[in-house]
C-alpha cells in the first residue's frame, strides 16, 4: 500500500523498577531490562504488520522508577509513533507514579511471578491505579513461579502478551486511516449507511466518499496505468477461467459484449485500488491529485443498483482485491466490502489486521436443517453437518483464497501472503470460475467468482451491528466449513445462483443461548452479511473489541481464551459474561469519545 511516507506503529516496552536507590534499584536494573528485551524479542519474532514486516518494539531508555522516567518514556514513545505499551516488572514499584497515562494507547502489564520479589504486587497496585483512573489495562501474571535469574517467558505469559499485542497493533493501525465509500447505500442495506460517529469515536477512523461516477470518469479519461492494465489482461488470459453462462439463452450477452466487460472490470479493479491507496504511477502520467488516493484501509463499492443496472458489476474487482494475489504476484489483501456494507468492511478489517489473511465477505443466506436437506435431497446429513448447515454465499464475489487451496500441514487453509506459494496461488485461481453475472440482478453484466470453500477449515464468522441507543455490538461464531456430499451440494447450490461463491458452515454448538443449535445461530444473526476469517480467532476479536469498547453480543469462544482488561471483572459475575462486557463498555465509552 502507498503509505510509505508514514512511520510505522510500534509497541513501547516499559521496564518498571523499584525506585529506591542505594541497594534495591541497582540490584534490579539488569533483570528488569532483560525482561523488556525478551518481550520485545517475542513480539518481533511472532507478529507482523499487514505488509509482512516484523512488528517493531521500542524500549524506554531507562528503567522507570518514578514519574520523571515515566514521562521521559512517554516523550520518546510519542516521537516514535508508539501505539500501545507493555510494562514489565519483576518487583514492587510505585504504582500510579510509573504507569502509562495515555488514554488512547492500549496497555498491558506483565508482573513477574517470582518469590524473592513479587511483580504481582506491582501488577495489582498498578492495575488498581489504572482502574481507579478509568484507564483500562490488561494484566498478565504467569501461573507458575519463576526463579529470579530465569529470563524465559512462560507459555501462558507469552500467549497473553501476543494476544494483547495483536489487538493493540490493530487498534493503532486503524487510527487516522479512512474508510472509502464508493457510491452510497445499496438497496437499503443499513450497513451501507455510513455512520461517521461510529468510525470516528470507536475506531479513530475518517470517512471518505466518492461517487461511482468517479470510476466512470477515470475509465473514460484513461486515468489508470495502461501498462499495468495490459499486464492484467495478459495474466487473465492465462489464469482467468470463464465459467458457464447460467442466463437463459435470450438473456445471454454476445461474446463481443463479454470481452468488453472483461476489459472494463479490469480497469475498474485498478481504479478502485488507486482510489483507496493511491498510485505513484498516476503522478508520472500527470494525474498528481489522483495519485494520492484516499488513505483507505478499507473501502466498499455500492454497485447495486445505480451502477450495476447498466454497467458491469464489482464482483471481479472485489474478488481480486480481497484476494492475496493479482497480476503483480502475491501481495497483502485489500478490504473491499460488497454493497458498500461499511459494517461488514469493519468486520473484515478486524479479521485482516488480526491474522493478515484474506477475509471472506458473505451473505448469511440459508439455514438448511437436516430435515429440510432430507426433504429436498433424500439424504441424511452426517458428521460435522449433522446438525444442519448455514449457507454462506455472497452475491457474486469472494476472495479467491476462500477456496482453501492453500495448505497448512496438508489441510485446506488461508495463509498470510508471505506464506502462500506460487503453486498455491495457481491452485486458488484454478479453483475459481468466472461466470457471466445473473442478468436479472445485474443488467450491466459482470463476472461472478464461483469458489467453493473446501470443508474442514476452522473459520470464525463475525459481524458488527449498530443498535440505536446502545452503539456497536459484535457477533462471533466459530465453526468449520464442511464438505457436503457432491449431489447434495449441487442440489442445494443450484436452487440459488450457482455462479456465486459458496461455503457450507457448521458453527460449534454449545447447547446454550445463541449457540443452542445451528438454527439459533442463524436466527440470532444481526444482519444479512457477515465475514469469515480462517482459524478460530474469536478470542482475538474479543480482546480487540474490549480495547475499542465494543461489547460482544454472542460468541462461542472457550472461557479460558478470553482476555480483557482487568477492570472487566469488576463489572459483574463471571457467569454473566455478556452483561459484564456491556457494563464495562458502556462505562468507558468509545476509545476516541469526545467525552474524554
Ligand atoms: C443479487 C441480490 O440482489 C443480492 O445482491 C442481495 O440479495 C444481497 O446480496 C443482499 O445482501
Ligand atoms: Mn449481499
Amino acid at each position: 500500500m502507498n503509505t510509505k511516507s508514514f512511520s510505522r506503529i510500534a509497541i513501547g516496552i516499559r521496564p518498571v523498577i523499584d525506585g529506591r536507590t542505594g541497594g534495591v534499584r541497582e540490584e534490579l536494573e539488569e533483570q528488569t531490562m532483560r525482561m523488556a528485551h525478551s518481550v520485545a524479542s517475542l513480539i518481533q519474532h511472532n507478529l507482523r504488520y499487514s505488509d509482512g514486516a516484523p512488528v517493531q518494539c521500542l524500549i524506554a531508555d531507562t528503567c522507570i522508577g518514578g514519574v520523571q522516567e515515566a514521562r521521559a518514556a512517554d516523550e520518546k514513545f510519542a516521537r516514535a509513533n508508539v501505539g500501545a505499551t507493555i510494562s514489565v516488572t519483576p518487583c514492587w514499584a510505585y504504582g500510579s507514579e510509573t504507569i502509562d497515562l495515555d488514554p488512547l494507547r492500549p496497555k498491558a502489564i506483565w508482573g513477574f511471578n517470582g518469590s524473592e520479589r513479587s511483580g504481582a504486587v506491582y501488577l495489582a497496585a498498578a492495575l488498581a491505579a489504572h482502574n481507579q483512573k478509568g484507564l483500562p489495562a490488561f494484566g498478565i501474571y504467569g501461573q507458575e513461579v519463576q526463579d529470579k535469574d530465569d529470563d524465559t517467558i512462560p507459555d501462558d505469559v507469552g500467549r497473553k502478551l501476543l494476544q494483547f499485542a495483536r489487538s493493540a497493533i490493530a487498534v493503532a493501525e486503524m487510527r487516522g486511516k479512512s474508510y472509502l465509500s464508493i457510491g452510497s447505500v445499496s438497496m437499503g442495506i443499513a450497513g451501507s449507511i455510513v455512520n461517521e460517529d461510529f468510525f470516528q469515536s470507536y475506531l479513530g477512523m475518517h470517512n471518505e466518499y466518492v461517487d461511482m461516477s468517479e470510476i466512470s470518469r477515470r475509465i473514460h479519461l484513461n486515468i489508470y496505468d495502461d501498462e499495468e492494465y495490459k499486464k492484467a489482461q495478459a495474466w487473465l488470459q492465462k489464469h482467468g477461467k470463464e465459467g458457464t453462462d447460467f442466463n437463459t439463452p435470450q438473456m445471454q450477452l454476445s461474446r463481443e459484449k463479454k470481452d468488453d466487460i472483461w476489459r472494463f472490470v479490469v480497469k475498474m479493479t485498478l481504479i478502485i485500488r488507486d482510489l483507496m491507496v493511491g498510485n505513484p504511477k498516476l503522478a508520472e502520467l500527470g494525474f498528481t491529485e489522483e495519485a494520492f488516493g484516499h488513505h483507505a484501509l478499507a473501502g466498499g463499492f455500492q454497485g447495486q443498483r445505480h451502477w450495476n443496472d447498466y454497467l458491469p458489476n464489482g464482483d471481479f474487482s472485489e474478488a481480486i482485491l480481497n484476494s492475496s494475489f493479482d497480476w503483480n504476484g502475491i501481495r497483502q489483501p485489500f478490504v473491499v466490502a460488497t454493497e458498500n456494507d461499511s459494517l461488514n468492511a469493519v468486520t473484515m478489517l478486524f479479521g485482516k489486521l488480526l491474522t493478515n489473511t484474506a477475509q471472506s465477505f458473505v451473505d448469511i443466506r440459508t439455514f438448511w436443517s437436516p430435515e429440510s436437506v432430507n426433504r429436498v435431497t433424500g439424504v441424511k446429513l452426517e458428521g460435522p453437518a449433522a446438525g444442519g448447515v448455514i449457507h454462506l454465499k455472497n452475491s457474486g464475489s469472494v476472495a479467491l483464497d476462500s477456496s482453501g487451496e492453500q495448505m497448512i500441514g496438508g489441510k485446506p487453509s488461508l495463509k498470510p501472503f508471505w506464506d502462500i506459494t506460487e503453486e498455491e496461488m495457481l491452485r486458488c485461481l484454478d479453483a475459481t470460475t468466472w461466470h457471466p453475472a445473473h442478468q436479472g440482478y445485474f443488467r450491466g453484466g459482470g463476472f461472478s467468482s464461483h469458489v467453493l470453500s473446501r470443508g474442514g477449515m476452522p473459520i470464525t464468522l463475525s459481524r458488527l451491528n449498530l443498535i440505536k441507543g446502545l452503539g456497536p455490538v459484535l457477533q462471533i461464531a466459530q465453526g468449520y466449513t464442511v464438505d457436503l456430499p457432491e449431489q447434495v451440494h449441487r442440489m442445494l447450490d443450484d436452487r440459488t445462483d450457482p455462479a456465486w461463491p459458496t461455503a457450507w458452515f457448521a458453527p460449534i454448538i454449545t447447547g446454550k443461548g445463541a449457540f443452542k443449535d445451528v438454527y439459533t445461530v442463524m436466527n440470532s444473526w444481526g444482519a444479512n452479511h457477515g465475514s469469515f476469517s480462517y482459524g478460530h480467532i474469536g478470542a482475538d476479536l474479543i480482546t480487540l473489541a474490549s480495547m475499542l469498547r465494543i461489547p460482544v453480543t454472542m460468541h462461542n469462544v472457550p472461557e479460558e481464551q478470553i482476555f480483557r482488561p482487568s477492570a472487566w471483572l469488576a463489572f459483574g459475575i463471571e457467569e454473566d459474561y455478556v452483561g459484564t462486557d456491556y457494563r464495562a463498555c458502556s462505562t468507558y465509552g468509545p476509545l476516541y469519545s469526545s467525552r474524554r
